[in-house]
């Protein structure tokens, strides 16, 4: 626990609920007075009634005072329990709100697929925005042990110095042992993160929807929760192992404390028989030696959480304090429109030093306002290539330059702006039709906060889905584009009739996809990675016609295993094993007879009845015109 930790979390709490706050500490410090002075207005009373020839005026001050604060002390405690919760909501709010954020400035994607990031950030957003308000809390909670254990220790003093240094010293290992118990506690959440996120995955398996036709239909379920169940007991193994070191460590020290408790009783017995002490200084020892061990091991219980709290927060801080995961120049340029077109120099890439080289040397031009297609097996480098120039990541070597700027030197954001890619995996996120199409553009959508209810710019919208042919799909859906795309949630105007939330299928997912990415008008950049996969032969052919039609003047790329969607290209890329092989023209490529011809004619051969001919090409070379 370092005190930056400390004055981290409590700058966080004091931000996020400062006047809540304050008046929480303001009460609990009250409430903890409340009975001192209720004692002492008593006191005054008792005093003044029993001094005879009472005048009313003398003893109506206190007697008002004594049943104010007996009121006070009546509420006290419920308000300070709404004024904690209260608190504690809104410091969880900005702490959590500071992790998404500090997620959202990750540029690229290697931070997403690190495990040990993935596990700080589930400690972060699980145990590390509790953090700050634990701080809060358990430090009064320390404050008021030690002044307890301060009142009665000089009790203690008054009586035989050497009582009351028995005592604290007593409190020394507990103090020690708490605080090792304590690490050894954050220790074990943060070895048990990787399990726990497991558990979650294995636990989504079995009720996701999407997977639950598989899971049903292969009988996975029994495999996955058994999976499920032995994380578990991972994580409660780990959790039994220290709550019996707990175990052993605490019952120890309550035996050491009895035993303190017991010397020191005996010790009073001794001196009030040899006449030192009286018999009320016996009494008195018996009831400070309880109270201060007592009023210790709620200040030591109370500092280990802030103490376990803090080491947790670490986590926290880790995660919202991160440099940035690709460099990012101080003054970055901004991205200008595209202009001549982006070029790949050189590019060498792979995705962590210990893993194979997926691109080779690729020396690559996407000439401003061109179509460029770029083809290969499975695994040639396509997906990783589009990443590069989103990106998403850097090249290992080699640069990716945008009108001849380094991409390293342009402003992340602004670029991301200017380029729209249709993913193969692309997201069905469940929102309505509408909110699925908007986020392609965000200006195009806002939503109402009180209602939750997504608003969209139709028009952009509406456009976006006539280019992709989904249209007339969702203008069809029982709310049209308001209509959610799931059956999991529905929207604050759907509460009456979930039935609205609609399951479209792989097709119309994919056409609302394309949507998506067209949506922001005249993008400088447009990647098509796989776009008409899951369509029919029809919607293939009229999606295709459509987006030749929109990329018409626009810089584009297009990755597709259908050769014939790629022939209308201004130039074919083929890329085999992360090296550019060849590259052309269709006819240019055919008349080349290499990697590129052998693939369309086998293409071709699927659509020729059995038996057909086809005129092979010469050589089957993957000779590199370039
Ligand atoms: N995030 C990742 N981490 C590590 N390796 C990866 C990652 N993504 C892809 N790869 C590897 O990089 C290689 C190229 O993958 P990529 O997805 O770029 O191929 P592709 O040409 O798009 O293939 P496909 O036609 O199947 O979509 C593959 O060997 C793949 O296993």
């Amino acid at each position: 626990m370092s005190f930056r930790a400390l004055t981290r979390a409590l700058a966080l709490a004091r931000s996020a609920a400062p006047g809540q706050i304050a008046a929480y500490v303001l009460l609990a410090v009250l409430g903890g007075l409340s009975p001192l002075a209720a004692a002492w207005l008593t006191k005054l009373l008792i005093d003044r009634l029993a001094a005879g020839q009472v005048r009313w005026l003398d003893v109506a001050g206190p007697a008002a005072a004594l049943a104010a604060v007996g009121i006070a002390g009546s509420l006290t405690p419920h308000a300070v329990r709404y004024l904690r919760a209260e608190s504690n909501r809104r410091v969880k709010l900005l702490a959590t709100s500071r992790i998404y954020a500090a997620a959202d400035r990750i540029v690229g994607l290697r931070p997403f697929e690190d495990p040990t990031f993935q596990d700080r950030l589930q400690i972060a957003r699980t145990s590390g925005v509790g953090s700050p308000w634990m701080a809060v809390e358990g430090g009064l909670g320390v404050v008021q042990g030690a002044f307890t254990v301060a009142g009665f220790a000089g009790t203690l003093l008054l009586l035989g110095p050497w009582m009351a240094a028995a005592v604290l010293l007593a409190a020394v290992p507990a103090v020690l042992a708490e605080l090792a118990l304590s690490r050894r506690r954050a220790a074990m959440i943060a070895e048990t993160g990787q399990a726990e996120r497991r558990e979650i995955f294995y636990a989504n398996l079995l009720v996701n929807p999407q997977a639950a036709k598989e899971v049903r239909l292969f009988g996975a379920g029994p495999y996955l929760w058994r999976r499920m169940a032995a994380e578990i007991r991972l994580i409660h193994a780990a959790g039994r192992g220290v709550d019996r070191r707990e175990l052993a460590l605490q019952g120890t020290l309550a035996v050491l404390a009895a035993v303190v408790a017991g010397a020191l009783l005996l010790a009073a017995v001794r001196s009030a028989a040899s006449g030192t002490l009286t018999v009320g200084d016996v009494a008195l020892v018996v009831a400070a030696v309880a109270a201060v061990q007592s009023a210790l091991a709620g200040a030591v219980a109370e500092g280990v959480s802030v103490h376990q709290a803090l080491l947790l927060f670490g986590h926290y801080l880790a995660v919202v304090d991160a440099g940035p995961d690709l460099p990012v120049r101080p003054a970055p340029l901004p991205a200008r429109p595209l202009r001549r077109g982006l070029e790949l120099r050189d590019v060498w890439f792979r995705y962590a030093d210990d893993q194979p080289w997926v691109l080779r040397g690729v020396n690559l031009v996407l000439p401003h306002g061109r179509t460029t297609a770029l083809v290969g097996l499975n695994g040639a480098g396509k997906t990783t290539l589009v990443k590069l120039l989103c990106r998403l990541y850097d090249p290992t070597r080699g640069a990716v330059l945008w009108d001849g700027v380094d991409l390293r030197d342009l402003d992340p954001a602004g670029l991301r702006r200017r380029i729209r890619a249709v993913f193969q995996d692309a997201v069905a996120y469940e929102l309505t039709a509408g909110e699925n199409i908007g986020l392609g553009d965000v200006t195009a959508l806002s939503h109402d906060e009180p209602s939750g209810r997504a608003l969209f710019e139709r028009a952009p919208i509406e456009a976006a889905a006539r280019q992709a042919g989904v249209h007339d799909v969702l203008a069809g859906l029982p709310r049209g584009y308001d209509t959610m795309l799931t059956r999991m949630f529905f929207s604050e105007a759907d509460r009456a009739d979930p039935d609205t939330g609609v399951v479209l299928s792989g097709g119309q997912w994919q056409r609302l996809s394309i949507a998506r990415g067209l949506v922001l008008d005249r993008p400088d950049l447009l990647v098509l990675d796989e776009p008409s996969s899951a369509l029919d032969a029809e919607a293939e052919h009229e999606v295709h016609a459509r987006l030749r039609e929109h990329r018409r003047g626009l810089t584009s790329l297009l990755i597709s295993h259908r050769l014939g969607a790629v022939r209308e290209a201004d130039t074919i890329v083929v890329l085999s094993d992360g090296r550019v092989v060849e590259r052309g023209g269709h006819d240019r490529l055919m008349a080349l007879g290499g990697a590129y011809a052998r693939l369309f004619d086998l293409q071709a051969a699927g659509y020729r009845p059995a038996g057909t001919d086809f005129a092979r090409r010469a050589g089957d070379t993957t000779e590199d015109v370039a």
